[in-house]
């Protein structure tokens, strides 16, 4: 969840001065163009106004005889209005177009900006909140800033139209334009405090849309267990109060912004009512023509679009900084994973890993891992037992530094891994998860994550050792067929042997395992098992043990309970023990 600054007029300040500096002002040359075009506009909605008042003033002085001169108005009078809504039409035209280039290419730069982020996080920092919180920032608050940034455009259009116009009324008549300043200004105060109000609705509104996201994201992920578990009522009842709820906050929104224009619609008809009343006053006294008058009127009937659109400006800004500010939440994260300025680089080596009394906490108060001491011979396999929690994920996610020990140290070939580059200490190391990760890209592609600069001969031939060739040669466009979103075209086996293809694809020194328990026919295990006993030839291999033929076949079983190792040793040896291990293995295996 986003952090909740103050919705201070201090705040609006900083986020739009971050929005200036870090996205759009890259985008200055458009911008000032557009900037010109817009003072084009506005002095062309000003000079209407200076048109209607000299087509009068010909019109009031000219009598019914005087045919030249009324003729004259006559041809130059609509020349003069048609030439000026051209002149205001093209700048219109012109000041969009740039605009929505220069705001458009800003969101694209905050994407990049955000996605970068994204993979840059900590393991931990991407679980914290819900998937669809994220996606949430890429997709509802960047329609939001869009808009913002749309409204802001015409909001500074608005603005120097809003200026010419008042210089225009000034001219013609300094007292009736201070009437209609003092009313519009009164308008003003109303419209901050409405805004103010939209900007944490907005908020609210934008951190619920990520709830929505999460929820459809997990019925359609979850599709298999909805049905057979028969809970689409329980869905529908969960995504209808989430709809629900999404109905009150929006009405809230658009009831909160709905006063906005009825109050700018009072203020214009006060305004021009107290003209009219001081009108009389003013001609009498000689102070203001009748033609003048005109020029007036006209500049203050074409006030009331331009002031809309300002009344307006702010509760949009609001909305749009409310989602701004939760993209910014995301920017502004700091991983705290790094690579140390003076890390150096890990060469390949064989793989020796060494866990020195290391102790590690999720943070919510309790340990996961009590002062492991472990030592892993180059090329040797490690099998880690144990019940449910007992800390098996936990150490083999500390390795390639998804978390980092709280206390003690982790060595690779006699390097703390602290001390060395993360991309080095990662390229050392394939990791096969229990849930194969499959992308909705081509086999081909899917496997290369591997080693991205893999030409297409490596990837097959790994593809092969992991005895994934056939059956995805038989696929209708073979290598290159996409595999679905989470490989959804593939079977559980399928998608574990595109896993392994990956790890041979890597062929890094040190294989994590965490071994698939989902029920595979004979013929899939019996392929899987001969693939991994490939893989883990000459590897130092960390696998969390499922299947008895790998514990057998590890060099030493390490049985772990409530975050620590409580022995060691091979199966044999462990059986004869008769302790921990073998009460399991005795529960299991008979
Ligand atoms: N992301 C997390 N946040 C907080 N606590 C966690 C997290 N992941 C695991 N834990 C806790 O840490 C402890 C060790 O969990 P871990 O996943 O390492 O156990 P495990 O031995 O791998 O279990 P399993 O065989 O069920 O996967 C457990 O108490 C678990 O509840």
């Amino acid at each position: 969840m986003s952090a909740q600054p103050p919705t201070s007029f201090a705040s609006t300040w900083l986020l739009a001065r971050r929005l200036w500096r870090e996205h759009l002002s890259r985008y200055w040359p458009r911008l000032a163009m557009s900037l010109g075009f817009m003072a084009i506009y506005s002095g062309a909605n000003a000079a209407i106004a200076f048109g209607v008042e000299w087509i009068f003033s010909g019109l009031s002085g000219a009598s019914g005889e005087d045919v030249p001169a009324l003729s004259q108005i006559s041809i130059f009078g609509p020349v003069v209005i048609i030439g000026l809504g051209l002149i205001y039409a093209g700048s219109l035209y012109a000041i969009n177009r740039l605009n929505a280039g220069a705001s458009l290419s800003a969101l694209r730069d905050l994407q990049n900006d955000m996605f970068s982020k994204l993979t840059a996080l900590d393991f931990a920092q991407t679980r914290k909140e819900a998937s669809g919180q994220f996606i949430s920032r890429f997709t509802n608050d960047v329609t939001v800033l869009r808009e913002t940034l749309n409204r802001v455009a015409s909001g500074v259009r608005d603005l120097l139209t809003f200026g010419g116009l008042c210089a225009a009324m000034l001219w013609f008549d300094a007292v009736l334009f201070l009437i209609v300043i003092i009313v519009y200004a009164g308008v003003g105060l109303f419209v901050g405090y409405i805004g103010k109000m939209l900007r944490t609705a907005s908020r609210r509104a934008q951190d619920q849309a990520g709830d929505v996201t999460s929820l459809i994201g997990e019925t359609v992920a979850g599709a298999r267990m909805v049905k057979t578990y028969q809970i689409e009522p329980l869905e529908r009842a969960r995504a209808n109060a989430a709809f629900d709820e999404r109905l009150r906050l929006m009405k809230k929104m658009a009831y909160t912004r709905a006063m906005n224009e009825p109050i700018i619609f009072v203020a214009g008809s006060m305004a021009i009512s107290l003209v009219i009343a001081a009108v009389a006053m003013r001609i009498s006294s000689g102070a203001i023509e009748f033609s003048e008058f005109t020029g007036f009127m006209t500049a203050l009937m074409l006030l009331s679009a331009p002031a809309r659109g300002l009344g307006t400006l702010n509760a949009v800004v609001q909305e749009g900084f409310g989602a701004f500010e939760r993209m910014l939440s995301l920017v502004d994260q700091v991983p705290e994973i790094t690579t140390k300025s003076n890390a150096t680089e890990l060469t390949r080596g064989v793989g020796t890993v060494q866990f020195e009394n290391v102790h590690f906490g999720y943070g919510d108060g309790g340990s996961a891992l009590n002062g492991i001491d472990l030592e892993i011979a180059a090329g040797s396999m490690v099998a880690l037992v144990g019940a449910s929690g007992a800390g098996k994920s936990t150490l083999i996610n500390l390795l390639p530094r998804l978390y980092e020990p709280t206390d003690g140290r982790i060595l690779v070939d006699g390097n703390d891994i602290r001390d060395v580059t993360l991309r080095s200490l990662r390229s050392q190391m394939a990791l096969v998860a229990q849930d194969a990760v499959l992308f909705n890209m081509s086999a081909l592609e899917n496997i290369a994550f591997g080693r991205p600069e893999a030409d297409r001969g490596d990837i097959i031939r790994a593809a092969i050792d992991a005895s994934a060739n056939d059956f995805i040669a038989a696929l209708p466009n073979g290598y290159d067929t996409p595999l679905g979103e989470g490989g959804a075209n593939l079977s559980g086996g399928q998608r574990q042997r595109i896993a392994l293809a990956r790890a041979f694809l890597k062929n890094a020194p040190i294989l994590l395992l965490d071994e698939a328990t989902s029920a595979l026919d004979a013929e899939s295990e019996a392929q899987i098992n001969a693939a991994l006993k490939r893989l883990t030839k000459d590897r130092t291999t960390l696998v969390i043990a499922h299947r008895l033929a790998t514990v057998k076949d590890a060099d030493i079983i390490v049985v772990m309970d409530g975050g620590r190792i409580i022995e060691t040793g091979t199966h044999d040896a462990l059986i004869e023990k008769n302790g921990a291990y073998a009460k399991q293995a005795a529960l299991q295996f008979s």
